[in-house]
């Protein structure tokens, strides 16, 4: 096991509620998403990870040894890790090569250049490389983090919503960088989103976090198809949730659905469409199921009435 966190409890102020008996575990290798409302301790299980507060009971451990926290360390943060946190903390007043190049040893600098080079051109920077971050957006501020990160190989490497601050188009491609080099490096990552969907193809486990305590800790596929209740499904995307007394009305096998899992059909229940519209990949249905409004995709703009069939 890489990472243990038995019985940890902490929070900010003394009345305050927050990590209370909690424990996680991950393996080498992994990469793990964090995922959980705004405010739900994402940010602070990444902090007290890296070493950042202390912790009140309960235990760290991270590759067989048992952390301190802030007060076993001279300067903040654990040497076989890295933390990009929201605030991307770069020098100032140093290029934004030489914020990449900053755990880079200097005694070979052929090599410490082409490294650099390698990490801007993974995080789309490379005709950056002598600018101040000053100077730099938010979403290249914490492109540069991300590379800067990447620089030292860190045993474990936690990141707080990296992709936050990119627009679409570059977040697909920093995405598919960052995390072809991730495997190849053969990192182990905890990475926070309040998007699971825009990372889910590429983690191994989703933790699924609400008031501080894990609800849900398993596989994507496990996840999507099972989610313990409401707020993680909800979570995972819009989905259609039915009580338990629908459920046995309408003969189904669970209750939450997502829009795709709901498909036209030959035979089944029949449903009124409301509402079709054009979404890009997908049109987006609204359609009425007695008294029940569902929300389903197809392929095809729907009209009149139809019959539905509920997939796994
Ligand atoms: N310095 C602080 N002092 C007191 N309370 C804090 C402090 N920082 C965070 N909190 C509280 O701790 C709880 C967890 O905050 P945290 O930032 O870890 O959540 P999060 O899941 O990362 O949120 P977000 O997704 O919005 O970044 C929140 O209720 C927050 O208000």
């Amino acid at each position: 096991m890489l990472l243990e966190i038995n019985n940890l409890e902490f929070s900010y102020l003394p009345d305050q509620k927050l990590f209370q008996d909690f424990n996680f575990s991950m393996e080498e290798g992994q990469v793990i998403a964090l995922a959980g409302e705004s405010g739900c301790g994402k940010s602070t299980l990444l902090s007290l990870i890296y070493g950042l507060h202390d912790w009140r009971k309960g235990e760290i451990i991270f590759n067989g040894k048992k952390l301190k926290g802030p007060k076993g360390n001279l300067v903040p943060g654990e040497a076989d890790m890295k933390l990009v946190a929201q605030q991307y903390d770069l020098m100032p007043y140093a290029t934004v090569f030489d914020n990449v190049g900053k755990f880079i040893s200097n005694i070979n600098l052929k090599a410490k250049n082409e490294k650099v080079t390698e990490l801007l051109e993974a995080v789309g920077m490379e005709d950056f490389a002598k600018v101040l971050p000053k100077n730099l957006s938010g979403g290249q501020q914490q492109r540069v983090a991300i590379a800067r990160a990447l620089s030292v190989t860190p045993k474990l490497l936690l990141l707080d919503e990296p992709f936050s601050n990119l627009d679409t188009s570059r977040k697909f491609e920093l995405r598919d960088k960052f995390f072809s080099l991730v495997k190849n490096l053969g990192l182990s990552v905890i990475i926070s989103t309040h998007n699971l969907e825009e990372i889910i193809p590429w983690v191994d486990k989703v933790a699924i976090l609400k008031n501080a305590e894990i609800l849900q800790y398993d596989s994507p596929e496990l996840i999507y198809q099972q989610p313990t209740n409401e707020y993680v499904a909800k979570l995972l995307g819009e989905v259609n949730v039915f009580e338990d007394s629908e459920k046995i009305r309408l003969n189904l096998d669970k209750n939450f659905y997502f829009p795709q899992q709901i498909k036209v059909a030959d035979q089944g229940l029949e449903a009124e469409v409301q509402e079709s519209r054009f979404a890009g990949s997908f049109f987006w249905n609204k359609v009425k199921l007695d008294d029940k409004v569902l929300i389903i995709h197809t392929l095809e703009k729907l009209e009149g009435k139809i019959l539905l069939s509920f997939c796994g």
